[in-house]
C-alpha cells in the first residue's frame, strides 16, 4: 500500500514514518504542501493520505482540509487527517469534507495509529478483491476485453481500476478508434451498478431538439408529435452509466443543462415543472481537443472541469504496437472461417503506422478474411490489401456508427433527420451563409432554401 504523509514540518513527518516503518507491505511518500501533495497524488496511486490540517506556519492555514476535500472529488486515495485534539472544529470540518478518520497528534504512537491504517488497508484489499472478481465474472466486457500485455495498456487497466473505485464524472480522451469505447464498457462493468443500463448517447449524431428528449425526456405535448410522457436516458439509466459519446459534439444549450444535472443532480424533462433526481454515473468520451474547443468558446469551460475530474486517456495504437499480434489473433478468432497469418505478415503489419488504431487493423482483417483464401495469409498478400487502405481512416466507419444511432431513434422519418442534421451541420460550417452551405452538400442554393423552409417543423416522434 502506498501511503502519503503531507505535513509541512518534517519532524512531524518523520514521527509518523517512523510509526508505520514497523509495518510491512507500505511505501511511504512525503510531501511538505499541497502543491507537493498534489504531484504525489497525480503520479502515484496513493491508497491512504494521512494530512495534516495546517500546511504552513500561518495559523490560519487550512490547505490540509482542501486537500481532503480534492482527494474525495479527484482522486481514489483515502484521507484521515492529522490534528491537535484541541482543534476539535477542523476535525469537524475534515469529516465533513470526506476524511475516513483522525489521528490525534498529541496522541502520536503506534497503539493508535496502526489499528486506522490496518483498517483502512482491509477496506482497500476488499475492494480490490471485488474489483478483481468482477473482472472474473465479467471477462468479455471487463478489463479483459482490453485485449494487450503492452505496458501502456497495463497503465491503462489501472486507470480502470482505480476509476472504478469512484463514483465522480470520468472523461476518456484519445484518437478514433483506439477503444474508447470498450474502455467505458469496461468502467461500467466494473462498476457497483453493472445490473442498471449502460445507456449511449452520441452527442454528435441527432438533432439538438431530439438529443435533448432523449437525454432528459418529455410531458405529453412537450412538442408536436409528444403524445405520450417518455422517460429519457438521465431517468432510464437509474443507477447505471450514462456513456455520453462524441461528447465535444454536445450543442452548447445541452452544455449548459448537462453542467447542472453534474453539479445538482436534478433536471426536468422537456416540458415539465417538476424536477427528478439523476442517480446514474456520466461517463464521456471524445476523441477532440476539448481544451481548444474551450478556447474557441465552442466548449463550455465550466463543464469540461466538471467531467474532467477523472481522466482515462487511451494510447494510440502506434504507442502499442506490440499488442498488433495478440489484437490480430482477437479478430481473427471472431471470424466466421479460421484465418490465419505468417510469422513474415504479422511483423509487416507490427511495423506499419495505424492512423486509424485498432478500428483500422479490425477493417483490415475484416476485410481480409471475405476476400482473401490463402492459408497462412503471407506478408506479399498483407502489402497488396494494405495498399488502397493507406491513409486517413475510412470515412465509412463514422457514417455506419452514424447510421446506426439513427435507426435507434424514436424519430418516424428517419431519412428526414439524416438530412436535416446534415443540412444544419452544413449551415454551420458554412457560418449561416446558403450558398457556402449548398456548396459543401453538392445541391443547389434554391434546393437548401427549400429544405431549410420545410424543417421549422420539428420532426415527429414515434
Ligand atoms: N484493446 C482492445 N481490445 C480489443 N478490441 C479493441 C481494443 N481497442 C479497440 N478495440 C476494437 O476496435 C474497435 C474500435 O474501438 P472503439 O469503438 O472502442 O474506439 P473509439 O476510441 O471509441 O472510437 P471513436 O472515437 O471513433 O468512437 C472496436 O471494434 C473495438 O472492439
Amino acid at each position: 500500500m502506498n501511503i502519503l504523509i503531507v505535513d509541512d514540518q518534517r519532524s512531524a513527518r518523520r514521527i509518523l514514518a517512523s510509526i508505520l516503518s514497523t509495518q510491512e507491505g507500505l511505501v511511504l511518500h512525503e510531501a511538505s504542501s499541497l502543491e507537493e501533495a498534489r504531484r504525489v497524488l497525480t503520479t502515484t496511486a496513493i491508497d491512504i493520505g494521512l494530512i495534516d490540517v495546517r500546511l504552513d506556519a500561518d495559523a490560519r492555514n487550512r490547505d490540509g482540509l482542501v486537500l481532503v476535500a480534492e482527494i474525495r472529488e479527484k482522486f481514489t486515495a483515502l484521507p484521515v487527517v492529522v490534528t491537535a485534539s484541541s482543534e476539535m472544529e477542523e476535525i469537524r470540518a475534515a469529516m465533513r469534507a470526506g476524511a475516513y478518520d483522525y489521528i490525534l497528534k498529541d496522541e502520536l504512537c503506534e497503539e493508535l495509529v496502526l489499528p486506522i491504517i490496518q483498517g483502512l488497508g482491509s477496506r482497500r484489499r476488499l475492494e480490490h478483491e471485488v474489483l478483481r472478481l468482477r473482472a472474473r465474472l465479467t471477462p468479455e466486457t471487463g478489463i479483459q476485453g482490453l485485449v494487450g500485455t503492452s505496458e501502456v495498456i497495463g497503465r491503462l487497466r489501472t486507470a480502470i481500476q482505480r476509476v472504478v473505485l469512484s463514483d465522480r464524472p470520468v472523461l476518456v480522451t484519445g484518437p478514433t478508434g483506439a477503444g474508447k469505447e470498450v474502455v467505458v464498457r469496461a468502467i461500467h462493468a466494473l462498476g457497483p451498478n453493472s445490473a442498471d443500463p449502460l445507456l449511449d448517447l452520441n452527442c454528435g449524431a441527432i438533432p439538438e431538439l431530439l438529443m435533448e428528449s432523449q437525454l432528459f425526456g418529455h410531458e405529453r405535448g412537450a412538442f408536436t408529435g409528444a403524445d405520450r410522457r417518455q422517460d429519457g436516458y438521465l431517468t432510464a439509466v437509474r443507477r447505471g452509466t450514462l456513456f455520453l459519446d462524441e461528447l465535444a459534439e454536445l450543442p452548447l444549450s445541452l452544455q449548459a443543462k448537462l453542467l447542472r444535472v453534474l453539479e445538482t443532480g436534478r433536471f426536468r424533462r422537456v416540458g415539465a415543472t417538476a424536477e427528478e433526481h439523476f442517480q446514474g454515473r456520466v461517463v464521456a468520451a471524445t476523441h477532440a481537443k476539448l481544451e481548444e474547443r474551450v478556447r474557441q468558446g465552442r466548449f463550455r469551460e465550466d463543464l469540461y472541469h466538471r467531467l474532467n475530474v477523472l481522466n482515462v486517456r487511451v494510447p494510440s495504437l502506434d504507442e502499442r504496437t506490440q499488442d498488433i499480434p495478440a489484437l490480430m489473433a482477437h479478430f481473427c478468432r471472431q471470424q466466421p472461417r479460421p484465418l490465419r497469418f505468417s510469422q513474415e505478415a504479422v511483423e509487416a503489419l507490427s511495423r506499419r503506422s495505424w492512423p486509424g488504431n485498432v478500428r483500422q487493423l479490425r477493417n483490415f482483417i475484416d476485410r481480409l478474411a471475405v476476400f482473401c483464401d490463402e492459408d497462412p495469409i503471407g506478408a506479399e498478400t498483407v502489402a497488396a490489401y494494405l495498399e488502397p487502405s493507406q491513409g486517413p481512416v475510412p470515412a465509412e466507419d463514422g457514417l455506419m456508427a452514424m447510421a446506426r444511432a439513427i435507426l435507434q431513434l424514436p424519430v418516424a422519418n428517419k431519412l428526414e433527420a439524416i438530412e436535416s442534421t446534415l443540412l444544419n451541420e452544413a449551415m454551420a460550417l458554412a457560418g449561416g451563409n446558403k450558398s457556402g452551405a449548398a456548396r459543401l452538400l453538392g445541391i443547389g442554393r434554391k434546393a437548401v432554401e427549400r429544405r431549410l423552409e420545410r424543417k421549422d417543423e420539428p420532426p415527429e416522434v414515434e
